[in-house]
């Protein structure tokens, strides 16, 4: 931690939730029941499964979107608009394109009613610590990515927020840039050479969050509550190889891989309340069946059960790698435990199978334990004509996501449940139909 004392709460989140009211008139609940102090002198990663909800809580902390229930304390006061004491670097770095780098940094400044002379001096002095020298007048097109998020690291800076969101700055970048810029970032917050006194970064990257931040904010999803919130005690610079550093990143794996299990553990001196545990309905990671296949292969022939070793040993992402794992666990072909992985053995009996033993093995596994392709079962069965329009299971879905993560989590049902042949799906009625059983003696 850089500040010494940091006993002033920067902004607090009391019993802060989020919904949206879905066309058809529903409620649908992004964020429930959160509660976060942010205080000066931490870097705060927020982490989680796609669709959890960070993008969204990092907006109501700025003030672009207020909670539907709870509110944001900012010194002391309830937030009322745009948050004055923060500024936000995007993941698409969000740069004007007729503006030079200059005018971009200069931005920020202008927004806040600062007079020329002083904005130019402050854009410039941002400039030169950020490392953009002599690109003053350069377009963004003529930069490399990594320039360009340099300048939207400027542009934020220079109006010295208290604290800075970055919402997955690195992302967009490729590996060797992010890495640097990460590193040049944590630089110019260990030296107090940039003027903010907090930042939360929302990102997807397990060792990021344990390479910057002093705290791991871990939500889960559906709706996005916190499931941990873990302290990184490491000193700076943190060496990925020490088993310390291994441990945590294992930690956070073993979290958000095991969404069942419920909030981990609440370090912070906050008055939390135990969020009560909604009535969750299944989410379906959009994965198709052959990535799963294709996993349960991999688990067969690998030694490394440690998925977080897995993932890195195939060079995969935590987000590339996590939805089928997700499935494969939803389904009951994996174990999860302590973030280890293996195969069960149905999961083994399905790799042994041929194309017409692991559509049964599929069918089974699925009827079993996803509960919309048992509605869409049951809802077919039911019908004389064994058909049912896909509004009927958008209209299921809508009572508990977003029009378009329901349009998602359809798609993934037809595509399982195709390929099992439980049943068929006829592209321009978009109608849903049962298949005939053939039983074969
Ligand atoms: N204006 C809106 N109206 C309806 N639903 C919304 C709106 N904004 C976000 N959502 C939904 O809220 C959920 C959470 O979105 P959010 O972008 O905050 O998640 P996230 O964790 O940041 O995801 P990702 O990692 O994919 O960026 C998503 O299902 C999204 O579709």
């Amino acid at each position: 931690m850089v500040f010494k004392t940091a006993t002033e709460q920067l902004i607090v989140l009391k019993n802060v939730s989020k919904s949206y009211q879905q066309p058809n008139g529903q409620q649908i609940v992004i964020l429930e029941n959160i509660n976060l102090e942010l205080r000066p002198g931490e870097i705060v990663a927020l982490l989680g499964p796609s669709g959890s909800g960070k993008s969204t809580l990092m907006r109501i902390v700025a003030g672009l979107i207020p909670p539907s229930q709870g509110e944001v304390i900012y010194h002391n006061r309830p937030l009322v608009g745009l948050n004055p004491g923060v500024a936000i670097v995007f993941q698409s770095f969000a740069l004007y394109p007729w503006l030079t780098v200059l005018e971009n940094v200069e931005l920020g400044l202008k927004a806040k009613g600062e007079a020329p002379d002083s904005r130019r001096q402050k854009a410039l002095r941002m400039i030169d610590i950020i490392g953009l020298d002599g690109f003053e007048n350069a377009y963004p097109k003529e930069l490399s990515g990594g320039m360009r998020q340099r300048v939207g690291f400027a542009r934020a800076l220079a109006v010295e927020p208290e604290l800075l969101c970055m919402d997955e700055p690195f992302s967009a970048l490729d590996v060797l840039t992010a890495e640097n810029l990460r590193f040049e970032l944590l630089d110019l917050w260990l030296e107090r050479r940039i003027p903010t006194q907090a930042i939360l970064i929302v990102t997807h990257g397990i060792e990021e969050a344990v390479i910057m931040a002093d705290r791991i904010i871990v939500l889960g999803r559906n709706p996005g509550r916190i499931r941990a919130d873990l302290p990184v005690t490491l000193p700076h610079y943190r060496d990925r190889k020490h088993p310390t550093f291994q441990a945590l990143v294992d930690r956070v794996y073993t979290i958000i891989t095991n969404p069942e299990l419920e909030k981990i553990e609440l370090t912070t001196t906050t008055s939390v309340e135990p969020a009560t545990p909604p009535a969750k309905y299944q989410s379906l990671p959009s994965v198709r069946t052959g990535s799963i296949a294709g996993l349960l292969e991999l688990l067969e022939d690998r030694q490394e059960k440690d998925l977080y070793r897995l993932a890195q040993e195939l060079q995969l992402e935590v987000d590339d790698i996590l939805p089928i794992v997700e499935a494969a666990k939803l389904m009951d072909f994996v174990e999860l435990a302590e973030g280890d992985i293996s195969l069960k053995p149905v999961g083994q009996e399905f790799i042994n199978g041929g194309i017409d033993e692991r559509k049964q093995i599929m069918r089974s596994q699925l009827l079993a334990n996803i509960r919309l392709v048992q509605q869409i079962y049951r809802l077919l069965e039911a019908k004389n004509n064994q058909r049912i329009p896909e509004e009927l299971v958008l209209d299921i879905l809508e009572s508990h996501f977003s029009p378009e993560e329901a349009e998602r989590q359809l798609k993934t049902v037809v595509d399982w449940g195709r390929y099992a042949e439980i049943y068929g799906y006829d592209e321009p009625s978009g109608q849903i139909f049962l298949e005939q059983v053939v039983v074969s003696h």
